[in-house]
């Protein structure tokens, strides 16, 4: 069953928008009916450079969509069923997607790759064939694998390019910001932190010195903060007791990431977050993802920035990252091209 709005969602952006010169773009959520993928797509319909979301899941995503196209916003919204793949892909510009299992107490990431891996290969293969052009920005774990299996996926299709693939790390920026902050005593606002890396344990390493409120802290207090970033994630999933992993903060952090990314293809300058992409940084150790500064643009990944100073400590922690790092990596791509 497809929601009534499939043919206003066709309508070009500057029919919807007809008195804005903003360009509008049309946002897919695909796991729209999870944990994740329900608030992001109730904070996506709050964005006012989204003309239209499509929510896809195999499971509940009309029902999502009914409920989140009452919200009075001008965005349509159609909810799309698991047999309506190709019709929610429909001439989408970015895709968000938060599909797949998360975890339980006692699980790695990477032990969601048997289920994950196929899910996110098939759905990006879908997007390749439907909406090539599309910016993919991949929330769904293990990142360090998924974004690899995306981008082989489409290479495959002869589609990719490595400007419009994304994993999203921002969770690890804005835990980062958020423990920093409390510990200083200050606004998060005024304790950005770069992490870098990649996005599981030792491999989100946080630059802590380069914060003029992060260099501060010292002793037993940095190596607390340090763990608490990288392992924020099992925080939740322990306290969650069974029942998931990070939600709420990760579909603000989802929706943070995409109105940057939405800010920077309407042409606004200057907007740098760290996201997980094909990087030239570590590509003479073999790693050919990394998460650094990106600057975005109106073609998606502009620039990416080095890691600049680093401490010895940081130094010590991308040492731990990098071997880790490589292997999710392979693994992620190992999936795709041997198969
Ligand atoms: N990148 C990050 O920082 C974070 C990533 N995650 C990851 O996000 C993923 C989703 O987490 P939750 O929303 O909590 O899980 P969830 O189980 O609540 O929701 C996942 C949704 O995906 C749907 N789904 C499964 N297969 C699908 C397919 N083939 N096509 C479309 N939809 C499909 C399910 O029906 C379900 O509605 C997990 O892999 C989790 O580990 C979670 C938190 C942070
Ligand atoms: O911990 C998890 O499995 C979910 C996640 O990626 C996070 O919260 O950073």
């Amino acid at each position: 069953m497809l929601t009534r709005c499939t043919a206003r969602s066709l309508a070009s952006p500057a029919r919807l928008f007809s008195t804005s010169a903003a360009r509008h773009t049309k946002v897919a959520v695909l796991g729209a009916g999870g944990g994740i993928g329900q608030p992001l797509s109730l904070l996506l319909k709050a964005d006012p450079l989204v003309s239209s979301l499509s929510l896809y899941d195999i499971r509940g995503a009309p029902g999502v969509a009914a409920d989140v196209s009452h919200v009075d916003t001008p965005s349509e919204v159609c909810g799309y069923p698991a047999d309506k793949l190709d019709n929610a892909l429909d001439g989408v510009e970015v895709v968000v997607i938060p599909a797949g299992v998360p975890r339980k107490p006692g699980m790695t990431r990477d032990d969601l790759f048997n289920t994950n891996a196929s899910i996110v290969r098939d759905l990006a293969s879908s997007i390749g064939r439907v909406s090539p052009k599309a910016h993919i920005l991949v929330i769904s774990n293990p990142v360090n694998s998924t974004v690899p299996i995306v981008a082989s996926t489409l290479a495959k299709a002869g589609v990719y390019d490595p400007k419009r693939v994304f994993g999203v790390t921002t969770l690890d920026v804005v835990r980062a910001a958020r423990f920093t902050a409390s510990i200083a005593g200050v606004h998060p606002n005024e304790t950005p932190i770069t992490v870098v890396g990649g996005h599981s344990g030792a491999t989100i390493v946080p630059l802590l010195s380069q914060s003029v409120h992060g260099k501060n802290i010292k002793g037993e207090a940095y190596e607390k903060l340090v763990y608490r970033i990288q392992f924020g994630g099992d925080e939740v999933v322990k306290a969650k007791d069974g029942a998931g992993s990070a939600t709420l903060s990760m579909a603000y952090a989802g929706a943070k990431f995409t109105s940057a990314l939405l800010r920077a293809l309407n042409g606004e300058k200057g907007v740098i977050t760290p996201t997980f992409v094909e990087s030239p940084l570590f590509k003479d150790k073999g790693i050919d993802f990394f998460s650094s500064n990106v600057e975005l643009g109106v073609n998606g990944v502009e620039r990416i920035f080095p890691l600049g100073h680093v401490s010895a400590q940081e130094e010590k922690l991308l040492e731990a990252c990098f071997p880790e790092l490589k292997k999710n990596i392979e693994k992620g791509r190992a999936f795709v091209d041997n198969a």
